[in-house]
């Protein structure tokens, strides 16, 4: 990608909007269903968070009110400092949405040209498609691009505002694994460069793969917050295993977050919530060798925290 591409960075005033978004208290019902009910969440700019719920915890309709699209109950939700519809109306967020938007008979470069034409100021046709990964397509039929080119269209068209926050509700569902490669790396370039992103995913290994941060969502609520690592812990811990003598396994079994101590053939396998206290212990303390800490996937770590137990 070349050098002279800006950097995204939010408009407007950031010193007093410190978050990309400051919700506080978010409710919302539907007649008797609470889809959302308490969500206090902030963003900083440049964060790429996902949020990982199973069907029905409330992630579309957060983002619905992230966007302006529908208002909360309860609770607020500033963008950058402002209301959404203030903030989207500045240029400051965009949706790539999952269907519609495109006329297919266009061109790509010719949708992204009608879609500045819209703006009073936009960033060049031809950096978003560089950005998106779709300019040696510009030529192409909109009818003729597959679903994971129709997706990455849809993104240089939300790239045209230059906005400092991106937001997309399950934007690969439904594409082959290549398209969906093809569309995370795309995104995933252009958020190093310091746009905030925020994506709703039932696709657990995008989360894992793609999100500095994970909201885990469950009845309306968030139910873990943290980097995938954090979370994966949070569930289950992790699992140290080494070769050992002679070990005191009242000692291991007393160290702080230890939830099994099993010595088996002079191999010790310790689950804990603290690893790194395990590790130490087992370093220091006795003959231990070949140490190996496994971390479990999120998968087990999604299952457990989104589960009626
Ligand atoms: N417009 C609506 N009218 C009635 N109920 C709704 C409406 N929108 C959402 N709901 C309900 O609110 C709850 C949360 O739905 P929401 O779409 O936010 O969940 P989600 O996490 O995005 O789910 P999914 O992963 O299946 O898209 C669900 O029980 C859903 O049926």
């Amino acid at each position: 990608m070349s050098e002279q591409l800006t950097t995204a960075a939010p408009r407007g005033n950031t010193a007093t909007a410190l978050y990309a978004v400051d919700a506080q208290q978010l409710q919302k019902s539907f007649g008797k269903v609470h889809a959302v009910n308490g969500i206090d969440l902030q963003i900083k700019p440049g964060e790429v968070v996902a949020f990982l719920g199973p069907n029905g915890a409330g992630k579309t309709t957060t983002i619905d009110m992230l966007l302006g699209l529908s208002k909360p109950d309860r609770g607020s939700v500033r963008v950058y400092g402002k209301s959404p519809r203030q903030a989207i109306a500045h240029g400051q967020v965009s949706a790539v949405m999952q269907t519609g938007g495109l006329l297919k008979d266009l061109t790509v470069r010719e949708t992204v040209a009608l879609t500045a034409s819209l703006f009073a100021e936009s960033r060049p046709v031809d950096e978003c498609l560089e950005r998106a990964g779709i300019k040696d397509i510009g030529d192409r039929i909109v009818s003729k691009c597959s679903g994971g080119q129709q997706q990455r269209l849809r993104f240089a068209m939300a790239l045209v505002s230059d906005p400092g926050l991106l937001i997309l509700d399950e934007p690969t569902t439904g594409m082959d694994v290549e398209g969906r490669r093809d569309f995370w790396n795309a995104i995933h370039a252009d958020a190093k460069r310091g746009r905030t992103v925020i994506f709703a995913t039932h696709y657990l290994d995008e989360a894992d793969a793609y999100a500095d941060r994970i909201i885990l969502v469950r009845k309306g609520r968030i139910v873990a917050d943290g980097s995938s690592a954090e979370i994966k812990s949070l569930a289950s811990g992790r699992t140290v295993r080494a070769s050992v003598s002679g070990l005191d396994q009242g000692a291991v079994a007393a160290l702080p977050g230890v939830d099994s101590v099993e010595l088996r053939a002079g191999i010790v396998s310790v689950h804990s919530k603290d690893s790194d206290a395990v590790a130490r212990y087992l370093l220091n303390h006795t003959d231990a060798k070949n140490l190996e800490v496994t971390s479990h996937n999120l998968e087990d770590a999604f299952l457990a925290l989104t589960s009626d137990d």
